[in-house]
């Protein structure tokens, strides 16, 4: 469903994907871990093109990643993405931000894109917030909103780049439950997080990155309980407080 072969990427002298091969099944939960600076987000950032690739390939569903346009837009919609920070319009309002990608790239009409939203705001537990702003929300509640907005379009896929970094504390885990369920719903996710707890519990694999490769991948009882890599263990060694 998303194949990456071969993929490399450099930030000019900076090589921050080496030789990238990952296929994605559907329904598969993947959660991409590594230290810091190991290229996890532009990874992630480069299956639905907000980063351009220096050579390999990338297909969703077995068609290549278009250049621009409308078939870019089109892609965009089918690879729904969550971000560290939101991203939502301050300026409009929840309802709003959930339907807009429906109305302008489906052309859905307002009435029907309108019943999906606040479907999918009460799926996320924020029904109650529909004509609120942004900022009117908490952390929590805001990437709540940014999940249903992205699931709006249908997605085949979903890409979370560090979803709960920007949350205090006691919001983390109530992003993280709504991930759950869409991983229990059968969605097909990629999942860049530092959250060890959901990596170990919620998804399917582990693929651990560093400096560029993927140095290990494999199911998280495999991945927590026995490391095979030097690099794995030593961050397992950092991150892991037993
Ligand atoms: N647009 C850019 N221009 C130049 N360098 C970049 C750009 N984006 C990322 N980098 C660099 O590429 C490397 C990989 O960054 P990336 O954000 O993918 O890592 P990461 O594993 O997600 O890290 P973190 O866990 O800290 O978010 C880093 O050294 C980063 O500074």
């Amino acid at each position: 469903m998303v194949v990456l072969d071969g993929v490399n990427k450099r930030f000019g002298a900076l090589h921050v994907l080496r030789d990238i091969d990952l296929t994605v099944a559907r329904g598969e939960v993947v959660a991409v871990i590594g230290p810091s600076g190991s290229g996890k987000s532009t990874l992630c950032r480069t299956i639905n093109r907000l980063e351009t690739i220096d050579s390999g390939a990338i297909t969703v569903d077995g068609r290549p990643l278009p250049e621009e346009g409308r078939e870019l837009a089109r892609l965009r919609a089918e690879v729904g993405m969550v971000f560290q920070s939101f991203n939502l319009f301050a300026h409009k309002t929840v309802l709003e931000n959930v339907t807009l990608g429906q109305i302008k790239v489906r052309r859905t009409p307002r009435e029907k894109a309108e019943r999906t939203a606040r479907a999918l705001l009460d799926r996320v537990g924020v029904g109650g917030q529909a004509d609120k702003y942004p900022a009117q929300l908490s952390g929590g509640q805001q990437q709540r909103v940014a999940i249903a907005r992205a699931l709006a379009m249908e997605p085949k896929v979903m890409l979370f780049d560090e979803p709960t970094s920007a949350l205090d504390p006691e919001m983390v885990n109530e992003v993280l439950e709504v991930m759950r369920q869409l991983a229990r719903d059968g969605m097909t996710m990629i999942v860049v997080t530092h959250e060890m707890g959901f990596a170990r519990s919620a998804a399917h694999r582990v693929v651990f990155m560093a400096d560029g490769r993927i140095v290990e991948q494999a199911p998280p009882a495999r991945f927590f309980g026995s490391p095979r890599s030097e690099r794995a263990k030593d961050f397992l060694s950092k991150v892991l407080h037993h």
